[in-house]
């Protein structure tokens, strides 16, 4: 199958890389022209295990991946696959400009397609905006009719960084949202569904059923990764708002479940109870589950609080106010906070080195978007302190953001002559440090991972133990 990804970033390159080692063509589409290169000269952009491996497999001159700005290369693909960012505007709402302007880069070049083509939006977008934005901007661009000319599906993405290749790959479920099903199911109205819109299938034209069609490709586009996982792999096919909101839910639900055991962390920190023990227990009931029970400085990432203030944005904008959510997230914007506090118990940092370990907003990327330690920084420069921070991967990108604090190339140098040390990110390798602790002017360490093991010479600190 011939494949067009649009968008290269995190979400994009694995797909595409991963796709043209299952066998697919597949050209990537992206407006950054260093980002092309980058690919075509076989680096892959972004550090993912795995990923650059299935670069080096398929980028080349025999190769079934390449990179491109030319959009018009989509043409000659039956499956664009739209990877465009959806990030938050000041008030927590979607900003869905890129995305926008990508399909109706993808509409244009449509125009002048003869044949079927199926645009398959992974972007995470609100329920209502693929038929009330995407779909005018395609039809707009492209002169032609969706479900007649093209369909529009929507299949999100659960891929996690650090794990995107091996997620990507051993899905727990694929989602695929198609129009045709809409129009099929008791949810109600929708675009196909709906008498006044103009988007409505000619009844004369000579198409397939919009969902048999769509649905096909979409079948088609994953039949690698289905036998690659043994056809082990649940396929939920469903309407397209419904795919949009599985999204959300599935993201949100993981959030409220990190800061609700956040929550019975802290209060189990005030019993003096060790929370991981509770966490270890009450995840043996099969209800809860064991995973996503890691309590400490809270959950940050590109999706999650973006996802979450999406959500809750949309919420307020259809007349309800959801105050779970609200409060998920205060709870979140809490425990950075009250790392520093714990920390501020045992000294005075003004004028003090304190080592922050950790910036990424997760170990095994460089990504700090979101990440904790960004509030921890500001709470630092607050209190007049000189923050030294490590970070094995992200002290780059950190820097951008915050040019003023002094990056070390090694945990060590960072708690030399520190009066305490706050664990933002759960790396393997702090676990290993032992004596680095005695170079400390005061070993104070605020664990807010689980990483640490608490010992001899050090006052430790766990954030919600
Ligand atoms: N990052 C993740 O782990 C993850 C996981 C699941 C879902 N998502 C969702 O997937 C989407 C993409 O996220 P991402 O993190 O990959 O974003 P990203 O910012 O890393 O990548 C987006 C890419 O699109 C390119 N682009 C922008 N406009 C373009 C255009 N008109 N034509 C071609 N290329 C264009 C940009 O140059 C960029 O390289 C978002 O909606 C996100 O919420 C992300
Ligand atoms: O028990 C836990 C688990 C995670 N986290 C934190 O939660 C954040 C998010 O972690 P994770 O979900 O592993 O990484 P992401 O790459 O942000 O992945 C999430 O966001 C993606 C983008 O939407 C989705 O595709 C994934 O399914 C979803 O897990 C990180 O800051 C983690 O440190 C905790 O604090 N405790």
């Amino acid at each position: 199958m011939h494949v067009s990804v649009i968008g290269s970033g995190y979400v994009g390159t694995v797909v595409g890389a991963c796709l043209a080692d299952l066998g697919h063509e597949v050209v990537a589409v992206d407006i950054d022209p260093e980002l092309v290169d980058r690919l075509n000269a076989g680096e892959a952009p972004i550090h993912e295990p795995g990923l650059q491996e299935r670069v080096d497999r398929t980028v080349g001159a025999d190769g079934r991946l390449h990179a491109t700005t030319d959009h018009a290369e989509l043409r000659d693909t039956d499956v664009t696959v739209v990877a465009i960012q959806t990030p938050s505007r000041e008030d927590g709402s979607i900003d869905l400009s890129a995305v926008e302007a990508a399909t109706r880069d993808v509409g244009e070049v449509l125009a002048d397609k003869d044949d079927y083509h199926l645009v398959v939006v992974k972007s995470t977008v609100l329920p209502g905006m693929v038929e009330e934005r995407l779909v005018p901007a395609l039809e707009e661009a492209s002169g032609k009719r969706e479900g007649v000319d093209f369909d529009v599906a929507v299949n999100p993405e659960f891929q996690a960084q650090g794990s995107a290749v091996a997620d990507f790959l051993n899905p727990d479920k694929l989602v695929f949202g198609t129009a045709g099903f809409d129009a099929q199911s008791d949810a109600g109205p929708s675009r196909s569904a709906d008498p006044n819109s103009d988007a409505v299938p000619d009844p004369d034209a000579d198409a397939e059923p919009t969902a048999d069609r769509a649905l096909a490709r979409l079948h088609e586009l994953y039949a690698p990764v289905v036998e690659a996982a043994d056809g082990d792999v649940p396929v939920v096919e469903t309407g397209r708002r419904e795919a949009a909101m599985v999204k959300y839910a599935n993201n949100v639900f993981l959030a409220s479940k990190i800061s609700l055991i956040n929550e019975l962390g802290n209060v189990c920190k005030e019993y003096g109870v060790d929370s991981y023990e509770v966490a270890d227990a009450i995840g043996l009931d099969e209800r809860i589950g064991s995973e996503f029970l890691r309590s400490g400085v809270g959950w940050g990432g590109s999706c999650f609080p973006k996802d979450t203030d999406a959500l809750r944005a949309g919420a307020r904008e259809k007349g309800y106010e959801p105050e779970l959510l609200d409060a998920v997230v205060g709870v979140n914007d809490r425990q950075p906070l009250r790392l520093l506090e714990l920390l501020d118990r045992h000294v005075d940092v003004e004028d003090e080195r304190v080592a922050v370990l950790g910036l990424a907003f997760k170990p095994d990327t460089d990504d700090v978007r979101g990440s904790r330690a960004k509030p921890v920084l500001r709470g630092l420069a607050e209190r007049g302190a000189h923050p030294v921070a490590y970070d094995p991967q992200a002290a780059a990108n950190m820097r951008e953001e915050f040019p003023e604090v002094e990056y070390v190339d090694s945990a060590a140098a960072a708690l030399e002559s520190a009066v305490g040390a706050l664990v933002v990110t759960d790396w393997p390798e702090f676990a290993a440090l032992d004596e680095e602790f005695e170079s400390m002017a005061t070993p104070v360490v605020v664990d807010g991972r689980r990483i640490i093991e608490n010992r001899e010479g050090i006052v430790y600190e766990g954030l919600t133990w």
